[in-house]
């Protein structure tokens, strides 16, 4: 078996997900505990070694055509469907003229996916393979390895559904992802019987929503999967686990629209759910550890409602809970991280480059501010952050009214904390092969999640990410030491510091933002005629409107650049601040100031 690499996340995230979890327990150290079917644990060394003593009837796949390798290629963009993506009905007559090796379609509980491009891949080899195609192999499948997670294997595949009775293939006018899920569950369920059981769960008795979340579930005897179909593939997912262990709030926000999930599971589960973003989709996993293993057959009674934000406060104030101050970790003279963690079972998800809000009572005003939420570490972020957790890094600024008071709290004080907002959206990387970075000051915060994702998930198309970073004095600079390791850690990353006050012991570039530094730092490639780069600024306002300026007289297109900036919402929620009764004390000039905490840029 290849085992998935340690360090490319996504590949092993998926990898893990085609096991169904069934063998992959636990990836550390290049050591997998691997399960085996009769649930004997046992420690296998990563050597890279594809056979693993072939115990069963597995065949020697060729060079680039491991599970990996198909992985990327599912990744690569390129159509595997053969019928560009379209979901079609297919009956059987159709599903039978593709039965030959360069042609090959086959219908597994439902769905008919084109192995045509799977077949040098399929670890049971190609003869194996073929003796299911043309026909609906369900039957063949479930005798040969029902353990197979075919579903996510095959999910780049997907040609469309199965009607046992339908002649002809027809687009079908339902919805492209009505179509892919078809009854849902049905896809994953072989009996009828617990079909039914299922689909009368789904069902019960809901307040009608005005946009549906789709989800399945699946389940193993220890664990159960609760899969969401989202939108986008940045929503925030945040989890809540009622004190009796069994009622479970899922809220899902994306698009300025929040969905609701409201389970009474079957059973109690443990604290925490994992939630996994599987990569370069839109699909969310939670992952659910039964208290007690055994098998539900169904997940519980579920209730959904679902509400279009109205930007207005009343809808924003549903999205604070109450965190307190877990812990506090020094980063320089005047910033500390802090580490927020839920009163109750709560975890929430951040999507790169969005922000939470940070918002509490200091006498009597209500002091609102937004923060980047970071990982613990630059260098080595863990690859499960715990999610129970949130990290911010708080700088202090004298007049910042938040800013001073959080640096003044000891662990344990109480705030209140929104879910995640932001407009940014992986998707404008795709394709890109080099990130330049521009921050100043505590505008780097949203550069730690877009770092990390670079390194993570763009692992071997990213060949470059470039930080120029902005402070006043060496002192000011946040995390040296972590940009240093990691500049030495990884030859992809690489880091400029310009200081503005800088000592005479300095030997670095000094000055401010400008056009001559832009340039040099930049390739000599216009973005125009090689749209391989990208760019990201974030810092104070003076500091983002200048950068964006000459970036565009650089040529850059808004498509070349993503700047972080003071959302139109917070100047909203701010003119509501001066205009509410509650704050009729506030002047104008302090509401500015809590403006200027955004992030440490200044309006
Ligand atoms: C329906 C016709 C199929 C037949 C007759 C077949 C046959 C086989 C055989 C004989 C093996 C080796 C089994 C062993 O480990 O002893 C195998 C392994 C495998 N097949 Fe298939 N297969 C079929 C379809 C598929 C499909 C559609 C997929 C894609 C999802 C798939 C994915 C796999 C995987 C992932 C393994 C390795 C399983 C493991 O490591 O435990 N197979 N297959």
């Amino acid at each position: 078996m290849t085992l998935p690499d340690p360090d490319d996340p996504a590949a092993a995230a998926a990898a893990a997900a085609v096991h169904e979890d069934a063998f992959v327990e636990k990836v550390q150290d290049g050591v997998v505990q691997e399960k085996a079917r009769d649930g004997v644990v046992q420690e296998v060394q990563d050597d890279g070694n594809d056979d693993g003593g072939n115990p069963r009837n597995k065949v020697a796949l060729a060079p680039g055509h491991s599970l990996m390798d198909w992985i990327r290629l599912g990744n690569s963009g390129q159509d595997l469907t053969g019928v560009g993506g379209r979901l079609l009905d297919v009956g059987p007559e159709q599903l039978a003229r593709h039965n030959t090796r360069a042609d090959a379609w086959l219908a597994i509980r439902g769905n008919v996916y084109n192995v045509t491009p799977y077949m040098n891949f399929h670890p049971g080899g190609v003869e194996e393979l073929e003796k299911g195609i043309g026909k609906d192999a369900t039957k063949l499948f479930s005798e040969v390895h029902a353990w197979v997670n075919f579903e996510s294997i095959l999910k780049k595949c997907l040609v469309g559904r199965y009607r046992p009775r339908t002649a002809d293939s027809s687009p079908s006018s339902a919805s492209p992802s009505e179509k892919v899920l078809g009854d849902g569950l049905g896809a994953f369920l072989a009996s009828r019987e617990e079909k039914e059981r299922h689909q009368a769960a789904r069902d019960a008795p809901f307040k009608a929503p005005k946009r549906k979340l789709r989800w399945d579930w699946y389940e193993q005897e220890e664990r159960g999967s609760i899969v969401l179909y989202c939108q986008t593939s940045e929503p925030s997912v945040k989890v809540a686990l009622g004190e009796d262990n069994k009622n479970l709030k899922i809220e899902v926000r994306e698009n300025g629209e929040q969905c609701s999930l409201n389970f009474i599971l079957e059973n109690t589960i443990d604290w925490p759910v994992r939630v996994i973003q599987i990569p370069n989709s839109s699909k969310v996993e939670l992952q659910l550890k039964k208290t007690v293993a055994a098998n539900w057959k169904k997940l519980g009674q579920t209730s959904l409602d679902s509400e279009q934000e109205n930007n207005g406060s009343d809808s924003l104030s549903k999205f604070y809970s109450k965190m307190k101050v877990s812990n506090v970790f020094p980063v320089n003279y005047n910033t500390n991280i802090l580490a927020l963690s839920f009163l109750d079972k709560s975890l929430c998800t951040t999507p790169v480059g969005h922000h939470i809000r940070v918002r509490t009572f200091i006498e009597g005003q209500e002091v609102d501010r937004c923060y980047t939420p970071i990982t613990r570490s630059l260098v080595d972020p863990p690859s499960e952050e715990d999610q129970t957790y949130i990290y911010i890094m708080v700088k202090e600024y004298k007049e910042g009214l938040l800013s001073s008071w959080l640096a003044k709290r000891p662990q344990e004080s109480i705030i209140e904390v929104s879910s995640c907002e932001g407009s940014f959206r992986t998707s404008c990387l795709a394709n890109r092969q080099e990130l330049y970075l521009f921050a100043a000051g505590t505008g780097f915060t949203p550069m730690v999640g877009v770092i990390n994702w670079a390194r993570k998930l763009m692992k071997g198309k990213c060949t470059k990410i470039s930080l120029l970073f902005f402070n006043r004095t060496e002192k000011d600079i946040l995390w040296r030491d972590e940009l240093d390791k990691l500049a030495l850690k990884d030859s992809r990353f690489t880091v400029t510091h310009v200081l503005s006050e800088a000592d005479e012991t300095w030997a670095g570039m000094r000055g401010r933002v400008n056009g001559e530094m832009l340039s040099a730092h930049l390739p000599k490639r216009s973005p125009a005629t090689d749209p391989k780069y990208f760019t990201f600024v974030c810092g104070p306002t003076a500091f983002s409107q200048l950068t964006g300026g000459l970036l565009k007289v650089m040529g850059f297109s808004d498509e070349d650049y993503h700047c972080f900036q003071v959302s139109a919402m917070l100047w909203i929620r701010l003119l509501q601040l001066v205009f509410t009764s509650s704050v009729v004390n506030m002047s104008i000039a302090s509401v500015i100031l809590c403006a200027r905490e955004f992030d440490g840029r200044s309006i």
